[in-house]
């Protein structure tokens, strides 16, 4: 069992989803994010301070995804969630349809602690900015278009087959079955 320390119950869900059988527990718990360029420092001292308040109740992971549009020179990057909370998506497109490069892509940074090491795993997706569209998913999604569809078009599973989150979850399952069983 693996618990995912977010505030996020969709990001836990897609995790659960794309670690199956292995179970994923959602802990509610919001760690401070420090401010840094990349998120896998982000990531990183996440985990550390997670894993402390867990209070050695075994391994944590943690996720931090970054948003960055390449018109705008990477904005948002790692303030991915300060500008959705405070712009919103509507204006983040508003701002990208001025541009002639829409590209755009998400970037997971998942770090895993278990007291004696940290060890973070990426994913990124590129893709284009578009016009809102659909109804699934969460934050950026209907903006974020992908082969013809937004994520917000995409069903759990579909999205679990190329998304930068799944794509860190792949190589942190792999390196999880690498590990000697304590
Ligand atoms: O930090 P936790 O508690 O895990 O939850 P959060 O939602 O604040 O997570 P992030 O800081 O990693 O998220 C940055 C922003 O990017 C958005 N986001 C994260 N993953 C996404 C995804 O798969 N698709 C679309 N938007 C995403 C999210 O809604 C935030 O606005």
């Amino acid at each position: 069992m693996l618990r995912f320390v977010t505030t996020n119950a969709e990001k836990a869900a897609e995790a659960q989803a794309h670690l199956a059988p292995m179970a994923v527990e959602q802990v509610d718990y919001d760690y401070v994010e420090v401010q840094a360029a990349e998120v896998a420092q982000v990531a990183a001292r996440g985990a550390e301070e997670a894993y402390e308040k867990a209070d050695g109740e075994g391994p944590v992971i943690v996720d931090d995804t970054g948003f960055s549009i390449r018109g705008l020179d990477g904005f948002p990057g790692p303030y991915a969630a300060y500008v959705d909370d405070t712009l919103g998506i509507e204006r983040v497109w508003s701002l990208a349809s001025e541009l002639a490069d829409r590209h755009a892509a998400f970037t997971s940074a998942i770090a895993y602690a278990d007291g004696d090491r940290v060890e973070v795993f990426e994913g990124t997706v590129e893709g284009q900015l578009v016009a809102p569209r659909g109804e699934g998913g969460f934050g950026y999604d209907p903006i974020f278009e992908y082969e013809g569809r937004t994520f917000a078009e995409l069903s759990m599973d579909e999205k679990n087959e190329i998304s930068h989150r799944a794509r860190a979850l792949s190589k942190l399952a792999d390196w999880l079955q690498s590990q000697p069983i304590s």
